[in-house]
């Protein structure tokens, strides 16, 4: 039999390129949450690939980025950057139609990587005229010295087994870190907080968005389905109202959202219960932080 080649991947990239939908993609499942606004990754999570050729461990990382620096983005920096320290390969992913100065950044940092780099070039469906593609190709190679380049419509799934097989070449030999049938390194119940962040970024608009986060306090089997119980904590008390609209219509969107895609990703009926509380200022607030698990 031929040896298992198996590792840990980056996926790293300014906020938006597609690096949570590439790495649902390629383990099958809805484990990072995906919204149109940028900076929707806040925590490392891995999503984890296994096939008899060996097992592709995919580090999903919040978006580099150059924003106001409050406490929580620069967590979010810390947390993508301190990803590359433990890592086999890195994947820089870009948006074939958008280069930005975050961009730049990006590719400061993964130039001195010291091991392989692989440069996905994603979005390709957003191109109406391909020929650009040939400069930025010579360009980001000769600054990046990647292994490959390889081209992708990660949210219609293209491109995606060439990249496979150019991270399992990538990758050195040895033994799978997590067992074959699981695809995650999180636990379902951070799973499921982040599934009812999904649906209130979608949901709701301009900057409330950045200033929630959502805490499971209950998660308990019972004998036909999981009774999961969530506090979404908002930043400003003018916020609470937003979050839950006229007459609770936003909320019970968002859980009603939430709670099927939880039941498709754990595989049972959910009974989900949501509530709202202001923390303020928490995205500022060293201890608050710690406490919301934005761990460094
Ligand atoms: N047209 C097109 N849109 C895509 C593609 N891949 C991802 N998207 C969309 O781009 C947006 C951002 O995708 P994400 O996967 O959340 O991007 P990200 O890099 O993880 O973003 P952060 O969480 O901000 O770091 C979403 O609306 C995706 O549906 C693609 O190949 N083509």
């Amino acid at each position: 039999m031929t040896e298992r080649r198996c590792g840990h991947v980056a996926l790293v990239g300014r906020p938006n390129v597609g690096k949570s939908t590439l790495l649902n993609a390629l383990v099958g499942e809805h484990l990072a949450i995906v919204t149109h606004k940028p900076q929707t990754t806040r925590h490392r999570l891995v999503g984890v690939l296994t096939e008899a050729r060996g097992q592709i461990a995919l580090v999903d990382t919040p978006g580099l980025h150059q924003r106001r620096p409050h406490g929580l983005n620069r967590r979010l920096n810390r947390t993508a950057v301190a990803a590359l320290d433990s890592v086999d390969v890195v994947v820089m992913v870009i948006d074939a139609a958008h280069w930005t100065a975050e961009d730049d950044l990006v590719a400061d940092r993964v130039a001195r990587f010291p091991g392989p780099r692989v440069l996905v070039i994603n979005k390709i469906d957003l191109l109406d005229d391909r020929s650009s593609l040939l400069e930025m190709t010579a360009r980001l190679s000769s600054r990046l010295t990647p292994t490959a380049v390889l081209y992708t419509t990660a949210s219609k799934g293209d491109g995606l087994g060439d990249l496979v097989d150019e991270l399992f070449a990538c990758l050195p030999p040895g033994e799978p870190f997590y067992p074959a049938d699981e695809f995650t390194d999180r636990p379902a119940r951070f799973l499921a907080a982040e599934l009812v962040r999904e649906q209130l970024m979608l949901q709701l608009h301009q900057e409330i968005p950045y200033g929630l986060t959502v805490q499971v306090e209950r998660y308990e089997q019972q004998a036909r389905r999981l009774w999961i119980s969530a506090l979404i904590v908002v930043a400003e008390d003018r916020h609470k109202g937003m979050v839950i609209g006229r007459q609770g219509q936003v909320l019970k969107r968002v859980g009603s959202r939430a709670r099927r895609e939880m039941a498709e990703l754990l595989g049972q009926p959910v009974h989900l219960e949501l509530h709202v509380r202001t923390r303020a200022g928490w995205v500022d607030d060293e201890r608050a932080l710690d406490e919301l698990g934005f761990a460094d």
